[in-house]
């Protein structure tokens, strides 16, 4: 795979229209995600009009529910013929086995990968909002852990913790990592947990999700062709 190839990059835009605009900027983006935001506003349209691009999707809209609701909303997720999807890993281990189970009655079933920890939480936030009384690294091991067990293709996290999760859970346990930023780029956002492309890759990451560092530079197609040149594609 081209290194190019292992870049996804978020619609995070409110309308169908900004979505094929953005689309229509940049090419040779061969991956892209929909999210919250643009699925919401503009349902499952985006995504046939994405197939009909021969562009690969990373439907992220993130399930946590009981189990029988997340089963049924993964059933409906199926027909769109998406790469990739994604679960809450704390919606627990009921929810995520019913999960895959229901994506395993299709023909072709998107990969699905849990949540281990948003990348917009710190440490600080796990202990103090959240009153997790474990570890970061940890938690995400353990989060990660119990997706492989329930049969999930792999997990999103961030880079830090890729490492570990590969280690414990095999190199073929799919890793998605958000929260990557270029070392040109000091501004995080609301971004806690971040790295550099390159770092993340050399850390086990599979797939870089890069959105603003891209989406939102002055020339975006120059932005992603220098996170590209960075990666050595
Ligand atoms: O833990 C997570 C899970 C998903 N995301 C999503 O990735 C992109 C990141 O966008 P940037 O602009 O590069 O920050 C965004 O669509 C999130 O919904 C995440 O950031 N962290």
């Amino acid at each position: 795979m081209l290194t190019a190839d292992r870049i996804i990059v978020p619609l995070d835009v409110p309308t169908f229209a900004a979505a094929i605009a953005l689309v229509e900027t940049l090419p040779d983006v061969s991956f892209w995600k929909v999210g919250l935001e643009l699925f919401v506003s503009s349902g499952p349209e985006i995504l046939a009009e994405l197939k009909q691009r021969q562009k690969r999707i990373f439907l992220d809209l993130k399930f946590h529910d009981i189990p029988n609701t997340v089963a049924g909303a993964c059933r409906s997720a199926a027909q769109y013929d998406v790469d990739l999807l994604t679960i809450h890993a704390t919606a627990g281990r009921r929810a995520l086995q019913d999960a895959q189970a229901a994506l395993s009655e299709a023909t072709e079933p998107p990969k699905l990968i849990a949540i281990t920890l948003l990348t917009s939480l710190s440490s600080r936030d796990l202990a103090f909002d959240l009153k997790v009384p474990v570890e970061l690294p940890q938690f995400t091991l353990e989060m990660a852990l119990m997706a492989k067990e329930c049969g999930l293709a792999g997990a999103v996290c961030s880079p830090h913790e890729a490492k570990q999760i590969k280690q414990l859970c095999g190199q073929d346990f799919l890793l998605v990592c958000p929260g990557v930023r270029p070392h040109t780029i000091s501004v995080t956002g609301d971004q806690k947990r971040t790295m550099t492309p390159a770092d993340a890759i050399k850390s086990g990451a599979d797939y870089l999700v890069i959105g603003r560092p891209i989406t939102a530079a002055e020339d975006p197609v120059a932005a992603f062709a220098r996170i590209c040149e960075e990666l050595g594609t």
